[in-house]
């Protein structure tokens, strides 16, 4: 690899791949002392909200010429998931470039690569000159991969969110692994929930009557006969992926104490991902019910509930689809979602929000083991925000404007 040619842009991505911002304990210094330096280089103004003791969410704004319009947000999370790192081809956070010129990092589809491309459109439009009618944001948060408790879904709360002014923003997506991009304008909503089955305890021995063990078996056969059901409609739909379907995963089991004891208590978890167009009153009338049939005394608790079923709109002629179709001649797949991501925090206090990572070729391999993007689809994603940037920023009505 010729280290001397390299593109600087690559260069950035690959000093940003190295900075250990991964779970459970995300150097977020290493990322806020990198993001200063950038917002020098850029000369932008940076702000820095620490939102919860250690969890700190920086903005650098570029101004508009018209700074009373609506804003655009660049949203991207620092942080990262942990590794298996004996899975690795290399090490997970050495961002190693092979012949091919892929490069390998936690972070380098989800969603380093954003960030990197957001700043790189900016500096490259500084340095033409450019100028944009409408004031860009670009926010980098914290805590993400662990569900934004401490990050996006504290900040939208706080004033100092609703003085960005907010009208329309960009958050991350998912590659494509064919010639298309594929464009988020929901998500499926995430329920965590946990069904505790009481039942009479007893001795190893015996034929026990209303054990915990028969209810909770009961329960696992709702949820996963419905995960059945659910995987099959999607299997045998032409048209629908991964989000338009719900998703049932028993995640975790807990009981016992002996084996020669009859416990007094089972619990199973499931992690539950609800399309928009589920009506999810229902949804849980049918969780009560199996939970019903399943015996006395079942109850049950959520981890996480989201309720929010805003969608973005993406064929109106203020938004970004258009101008990626039109001024770039990229071909779009418009989906749903499938996990959750911080926009779902954007499009609860009602803002327009769409998920976009501009990788196509590419198999997606967030969360995976071996995660890498080629450089050469990483350098186009620059030139895709290099256009779209500035087409949002300068539509002179979004929706939001009147
Ligand atoms: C529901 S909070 C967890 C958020 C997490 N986001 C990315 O993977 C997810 O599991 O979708
Ligand atoms: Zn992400
Ligand atoms: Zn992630």
């Amino acid at each position: 690899v010729d280290l001397q040619n390299e593109d600087p842009s690559v260069n950035l991505f690959r000093e940003y791949l190295r900075l250990r911002t991964v779970h459970p304990e995300p150097d977020y210094d290493a990322a806020l002392r990198f993001l200063d330096r950038i917002a020098e280089e850029l000369g932008l103004p940076m702000k820095k909200i620490e939102v919860c003791p250690g969890r700190v969410v920086s903005i650098m704004t570029w101004q508009g010429t018209n700074p009373a319009l609506k804003s655009i947000l660049l949203n991207s999370h620092t942080d990262v998931v942990p590794v298996y790192q004996e899975h690795w081809k290399y090490d997970a956070f050495a961002a190693v470039k092979d012949a091919e010129g892929n490069i390998y990092a936690r972070g380098t589809q989800d969603m380093k690569c954003v960030t990197i491309q957001y700043i790189q459109a900016i500096r490259r439009l500084k340095a033409e000159g450019r100028k944009c009618m409408r004031t860009i944001h670009l926010m980098f948060v914290p805590d993400e991969e662990v569900g934004g408790h401490k990050g996006m879904e504290t900040f939208v709360k706080l004033p100092e969110f609703q003085k960005l002014n907010i009208g329309f923003a960009l958050d991350e997506g998912l590659a494509n692994p064919g010639e298309a991009f594929t464009v988020f304008y929901g998500e499926r909503n995430p329920w965590w929930i946990t069904v505790h089955c009481p039942g009479s305890p007893g001795h190893g021995s015996r034929f026990v009557e209303n054990t915990a063990a028969e209810k909770l078996r009961s329960i696992i056969n709702s949820f996963l006969d419905f995960r059945e059901k659910e995987k099959h409609r999607l299997n045998t739909s032409e048209c629908f992926t991964l989000g338009d379907v719900t998703t049932v995963n028993m995640t975790m089991v807990k009981g016992g104490v002996a084996y020669n004891v009859i416990p007094a208590e089972m619990d199973v978890s499931f992690d539950l991902r609800i399309p928009p167009t589920v009506n999810l009153q229902e949804f849980e009338e049918q969780i009560k019910k199996w939970c019903k049939e399943a015996g006395e005394g079942i109850t049950y608790e959520f981890a996480q509930k989201h309720m929010n079923q805003n969608l973005t709109s993406t064929d109106d002629r203020y938004t970004l689809t258009p101008k990626l179709t039109h001024t770039q001649n990229m071909t779009l797949e418009k989906e749903i979602f499938p996990a959750a991501t911080d926009s779902r925090f954007i499009r609860a206090v009602g803002l327009p929000a769409i998920g976009f990572s501009p990788m196509n070729r590419t198999p997606i391999l967030l969360h995976d083991h071996n995660e890498y993007l080629n450089e050469q689809v990483f350098l186009k994603g620059i030139q895709v925000y290099e256009n779209l940037v500035p087409a949002l920023a300068n539509v002179p009505t979004l929706p939001c404007d009147t």
